[in-house]
């Protein structure tokens, strides 16, 4: 339609790009990357058609914040297989239950054995797409005939057992503890208080406002968003800091400064001196940004700078493609933690250009959480022990965030402290 973004070349007669899906999560990553570059060389905004369905790609980041913020609905593929999944917690909820949720919510998790949980989490997303992908399969007669319905059921029966016993260990928790403040005096009182911090369980438990099955709902986006994103990114952030020795000495070096030497917590006060460490997590989200997009579903038509989304589409934001984008400058495919750090500063002047964390009215919740996590922890690891990798070599699968997948070997030496 007239001033419409173009279109991505090589779509065919009735199936669009479609044929672009048929290969694994490392082909996708690989086929991601190039329609991101594609977008970036030729003015910031293209679709792609998978049948009929057109995906906008857009790689500029106000043209991003400014679609992020009018349309908060999440897109009709993803979001609406991930919302089968987990159901229709905060991360991927439809707007009504977006909003109800987001007024209680705080952003400590409790900690979950989770591993089965995220096994069967990633499985259910590959065998979603590899479903989305043989379109016949999108027929419920044929899919119900398939081992992957069945496959898939096991995964969501995992998830949702999962989640149960994470709010069920929460009450049982709860209650005893409510049990041995009645029992004991007023003093003792304030100590259990203070070791009893409320977490995000706690919060949501209390505030009666969601319903069982909303509560569950929210505990397994938040296992997702909380955990599976965070290790995720740590992994990149030992494999990168890993390959550059450079990079680690001076992470070593601000470390030894800092905790003078020794192995002790970390206290808050810490954090904020902590300025190398913080620069080398950013620039491994940058580098590879562990969620690469972020999909909206267009519900108004939007003028962008050179072109407008029709209503009824879907939308890809880039943010890879931002993290790529040339106001990054000539070393944008570096990694340079020292990038952050420069004075006077070589960071792009638009606020936006650092989008890990998403931007707009549904950007990610957990980022001051987050990264005090990765900045305590990478902390613990650098001090005590040298981190030895190689990331060039390193193969990268998308399903629906970046994982390494083979060739990543991370060896650890035990520092003399
Ligand atoms: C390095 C770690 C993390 C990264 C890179 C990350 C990134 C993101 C991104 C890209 C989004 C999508 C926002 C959008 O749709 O525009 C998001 C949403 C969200 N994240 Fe995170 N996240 C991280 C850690 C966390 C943690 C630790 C928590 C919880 C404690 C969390 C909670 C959420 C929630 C609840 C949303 C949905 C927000 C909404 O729809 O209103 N995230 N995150």
């Amino acid at each position: 339609e007239p001033g419409e973004p173009p279109i991505l070349p090589g779509s065919l007669p009735l199936i669009g790009h479609g044929y672009m899906l048929l290969g694994d999560t490392v082909y996708f990553w690989q086929k991601f990357k190039e329609i991101s570059y594609t977008c970036l060389q030729n003015g910031h905004a293209l679709y792609f058609l998978i049948g009929t369905q057109k995906f906008y790609v857009l790689t500029d980041p106000e043209d991003i914040c400014l679609v992020s913020n009018v349309c908060v609905a999440k897109d009709t593929v993803v979001g609406a297989l991930i919302r089968s999944l987990l159901g229709s917690g905060l991360v991927f909820a439809d707007v009504p239950t977006w909003k109800k949720h987001l007024t209680t919510m705080d952003v400590k998790l409790e900690e979950a054995d989770s591993v089965k949980f995220l096994e069967a989490y990633d499985q259910a997303i590959s065998n979603g797409i590899a479903t989305y992908c043989k379109f016949w399969l999108r027929c419920d007669l044929l899919y119900n005939m398939t081992d992957m319905k069945i496959k898939q059921e096991n995964c969501i029966r995992i998830v949702h057992e999962t989640s149960d016993l994470v709010l069920q260990k929460k009450r049982m928790k709860n209650k005893r503890n409510r049990a041995k403040i009645n029992s004991v005096d007023n003093n003792i009182e304030a100590d259990i208080k203070k070791d009893t911090a409320k977490c995000f369980a706690d919060l949501l438990l209390e505030s009666n406002v969601l319903t069982e099955q909303e509560l569950r709902h929210e505990v397994n986006g938040m296992i997702i968003a909380g955990s599976d994103t965070t290790s995720t990114v740590l992994v990149f952030a030992l494999l990168l800091i890993g390959s550059y020795p450079e990079v680690q000495e001076k992470i070593y070096s601000e470390l030894t400064e800092v905790f003078e030497g020794s192995n002790r917590d970390v206290q808050k006060q810490d954090l904020s001196r902590l300025e190398y460490l913080e620069a080398a997590i950013k620039e491994t989200l940058r580098y590879y940004v562990m969620a690469p997009f972020v999909i909206r579903h267009i519900d108004k038509e939007i003028k962008l700078k050179s072109c407008t989304l029709k209503p009824g589409n879907n939308c890809f934001f880039s943010l890879y493609g931002v993290h790529r984008h040339p106001m990054w400058g000539d070393d944008v495919e570096e990694f340079k933690p020292q990038r952050w750090l420069d004075s006077p500063s070589r960071l792009p002047a638009n606020a936006n250009a650092f989008m890990a964390f998403s931007v707009g009215k549904r950007n990610c919740i957990g980022r001051a959480y987050a990264m005090m996590t990765m900045k305590i922890l990478l902390s613990h690891i650098f001090r005590q022990y040298r981190v030895l990798a190689d990331h060039s070599n390193m193969k990268v699968k998308l399903n629906v965030i970046i994982k390494p997948c083979s060739g990543h070997l991370i060896s650890l030496e035990k520092r003399n402290m």
